[in-house]
């Protein structure tokens, strides 16, 4: 039996029998719905926790910080700490902090991308500029067409372009990233997720914020978030766990259960409530299969 369970943040999903039946189909993959939490979730949770297991939550979602989800844990009362949870904005601070160890003069990043990613960086010292920065939310001028071309506008200090889900996208914006990009600057991503499911649907994700950079300059950025193994190796490098006996429990086949998968964990459990459906790994021939799946979370309380 699992020790440790690796939870998706927004794959739980439980219904306690004689519940108001959910509409499992509006409601993509489910810890929340914004801000509607679902039946049992805290039982589920305390029930992992009376046997003493260890849980870890893994979250694609570069906009908000450890701190900001343990305020979103405790608004939905979920038993939660800090540092039990590991995002990709968190994944990517470590990495360019320990992994890449960015020295002067060029050891500022460039972020594309909301607070999350500041609070992150910020707590591993590495600086930045751009992200919520209010004065490029505004059209590009002439002006800036000639001091990005000349290079006047570029901050010298600035050796990695870091991305992520980002809810305030500008031409101008782009258009420092791709300068940046051409003159050399890393690549990053926190994670390039296609799309976010949220209120029943889905919504352009952090890939597809990030796309305008690799279409206008040919680059790939290396991301990390899941299904990215830097971000297993990180994880397990801060909780120490035995790999065999940890599960990654998630709703989304091409980063969560490819992340527990590659991460060879002993096992990976898809929650049927969320982005994938079950026919896509029960098809002959499907890439990405889970070692085991559930309507929804809840029916680990038997
Ligand atoms: O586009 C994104 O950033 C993702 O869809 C989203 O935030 C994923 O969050 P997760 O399911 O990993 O908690
Ligand atoms: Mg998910």
């Amino acid at each position: 039996m699992a020790q440790v369970f690796l939870f998706d943040c927004d794959a739980m999903l439980s219904q306690a029998s004689g519940e108001p039946t959910i509409d499992r189909s509006q409601l993509p993959g489910v810890l929340w719905s914004g801000d509607t939490l679902f039946p049992r979730i805290p039982e589920t949770i305390d029930m992992l926790r009376s046997k003493g297991k260890q849980l870890v939550f893994v979250t694609n979602n570069s906009t908000k910080s450890r701190a900001d989800y343990k305020k979103k844990f405790d608004k939905m009362g979920i038993t939660a700490q800090e540092e039990e949870v590991f995002g990709s904005s968190y994944s990517a601070a470590i990495y360019i902090s320990r992994i890449l160890k960015l020295q002067p003069p060029k050891n500022k990043v460039y972020v594309l991308g909301e607070t999350g990613v500041e609070q992150e960086l910020q707590s591993e010292n590495v600086r930045y500029c751009g992200g919520t920065d209010k004065s490029l939310l505004r059209d590009i001028t002439p002006e800036d067409y000639t001091s990005i071309a000349n290079g006047s506008a570029l901050d010298d200090e600035v050796g990695v372009v870091l991305t992520g889900l980002d809810f305030h996208p500008s031409y101008l914006k782009y258009s420092l990233g791709m300068a940046y990009l051409n003159r050399g600057a890393k690549f990053l991503a926190t994670n390039i997720d296609s799309s976010l499911p949220s209120a029943g649907s889905l919504f352009p994700g952090a890939g597809a914020t990030t796309a305008p950079l690799i279409t206008a300059t040919g680059k790939q950025p290396l991301a990390l978030g899941k299904p990215s193994q830097a971000m297993m190796d990180a994880i397990e490098g801060k909780f120490q766990f035995d790999r065999k006996k940890a599960c990654m429990i998630g709703d989304r086949l091409n980063t969560d259960i490819q992340f527990g998968i590659e991460g060879k964990l002993g096992g990976t459990l898809c929650v049927l409530t969320g982005v994938s459906k079950k026919e896509e790994f029960l098809d002959e021939g499907a890439q990405v299969v889970p070692s085991a799946y559930v309507d929804q979370l809840g029916d680990l309380l038997g």
